[in-house]
């Protein structure tokens, strides 16, 4: 009898997940898992802590909703805290496995993983986390081009998104294994305390994803202004917010794309539905960047390996996280992020420009900070942007400096962003 376990890590859905597909064909018997892994909920990188307490909540809400989730397919979910590598030998040894399944990571260190896990248990890593497949692309990795319109138009007209993937009908695991998913107290943390001025109140699961969408497209119509608000600044509407599900993988690109397509044919086809998926496309971008470059995309020099910016030092840097620089479109941004584990697009340019262009600040402090408070937290998103602003990237302008009197006329033109957050 064959049994496998599945190791969800940022694929946390039962939908449009083709390695669970492809390990609930091939095994009598699963055993879905998740890891709390130590280096990421104790550790630090330039003394800032990995894990902030806005992204851990999302995901032990995510992590609730895929448990139900599961036991309603017959099911259950696993949950334990240390090493990972250790943690899945062990289990495979109790368990009696097989064989793993878990959907295959683009990013550097979790790469890393993959091959240490691989050293001792029979593993199969399937690729899940982009619109475009890995395979679809129409060329081998190494010559992905180094400028993202490149890379759009080409997958634009060569590249078809697949289609979704139902969830399994039922998921037997026939050992019995109890397991909650812990608390924010349970794993040290302190509980977030909600901010009514947050964008909105982000839950994290598959439910709260399709919500999201739903409300987005269907219920308000929102996607068919995306174009024209996708720059605001204050609320839930001005763009769509599916970025910290999109991270956690609560939802799959492509079930967004094939609803803008329903969307398209049902409701409106223009620029703003075109531009959702393009910025879909750019995420798609960074993972693929960051497959190919590995870990070139956390050092200072980048993909390019040399440096942009006369760094200077690092002693003013608490200035900047703590949103006490006295420019006050900066200091607003940082405090809805401290606040609510969120900020804008625009507003997370502005902060990441300010810190490296006008403090000189090493980049990576702030995509650390990033990395800690970010509800969306993603490596491939978080890194490529950075690196893409300090012009060691993929910019082809050589990194982006934004004037920020000119941002704040152009997007925050009464003030009323910063007034918002002027505590
Ligand atoms: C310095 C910096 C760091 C960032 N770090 C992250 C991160 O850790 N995780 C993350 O998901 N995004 C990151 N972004 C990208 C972007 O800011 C967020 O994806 C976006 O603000 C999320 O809001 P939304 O879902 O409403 O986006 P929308 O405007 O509604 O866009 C839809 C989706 O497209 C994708 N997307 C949009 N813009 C970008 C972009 N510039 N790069 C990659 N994908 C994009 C996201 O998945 C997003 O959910 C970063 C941007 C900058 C400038």
């Amino acid at each position: 009898m064959s049994r496998a376990i599945y190791w969800f890590r940022n694929d946390l859905r039962l939908e449009d997940n083709e390695v669970l597909n492809k390990a609930v064909e091939e095994n009598p018997e699963i055993l879905p898992v998740y890891v709390f892994d130590e280096s990421l909920l104790r550790g630090e990188q330039w003394g800032i802590e990995r894990m902030g307490s806005h992204r851990l909540k999302f995901l032990l809400e995510s992590l609730e909703d895929l448990k139900a989730h599961l036991q309603q397919l017959g099911s259950d979910l696993l949950i334990k805290v240390g090493d990972t590598v250790t943690v899945l030998n062990d289990i495979r040894k109790t368990y009696n496995c097989d064989v793993l399944y878990a959907q295959k990571a683009s990013a550097y260190d979790e790469v890393q993983l993959e091959e240490k896990l691989s050293e001792t248990i029979n593993t199969k890593f399937i690729w899940g986390e982009t619109l475009y497949h890995l395979n679809d692309l129409p060329y081998h990795l190494d010559e992905l081009p180094d400028i993202f319109t490149q890379f759009r138009k080409s997958v634009e007209k060569k590249a078809d998104v697949r289609k979704i993937l139902e969830a399994p009908l039922q998921i037997h695991s026939s050992q019995g294994f109890d397991s909650e998913v812990p608390s924010m107290e349970d794993l040290g943390f302190e509980p977030v305390e909600e901010d009514d001025r947050s964008v909105i109140q982000f839950r994290g699961g598959a439910k709260a994803a399709n919500d999201r969408l739903n409300y987005y497209l269907w219920d308000k119509e929102l996607l068919g202004n995306y174009k024209q608000t996708r720059n605001g600044l204050i609320g839930g509407d001005y763009s769509s917010k599916f970025s910290p599900w999109l991270a956690h993988g609560c939802i799959s690109p492509r079930q967004i794309y094939w609803q803008v397509k329903k969307f398209e044919k049902y409701v409106k086809k223009n620029s703003s539905t075109y531009w959702l998926v393009f910025e879909l496309v750019w995420r798609d971008y960074f993972h693929f960047v960051a497959k190919k470059y590995s870990n070139q995309i956390y050092q200072r020099k980048g993909i390019l390996g040399e440096d942009k910016i006369d760094w200077g030092s690092d002693k003013l840097f608490h200035l900047w996280r703590d949103g006490k620089t006295g420019e006050p479109f900066v200091d607003a941004n940082m405090r809805e992020m401290n606040a609510t584990g969120f900020m804008s697009n625009r507003g997370r340019q502005n902060v990441a420009s300010y810190l490296m262009h006008q403090m000189k600040i090493d980049w990576r402090l702030g995509a650390a900070y990033f990395e800690k408070m970010l509800i969306d937290y993603d490596p491939c998103s978080n890194y490529g942007n950075w690196i893409y602003i300090a012009g060691v990237g993929n910019d082809p302008r050589g990194g982006r400096e934004f004037n920020i009197e000119r941002q704040k006329q152009m997007y925050d033109p009464k003030g009323e962003y910063q007034e918002l957050w002027a505590n």
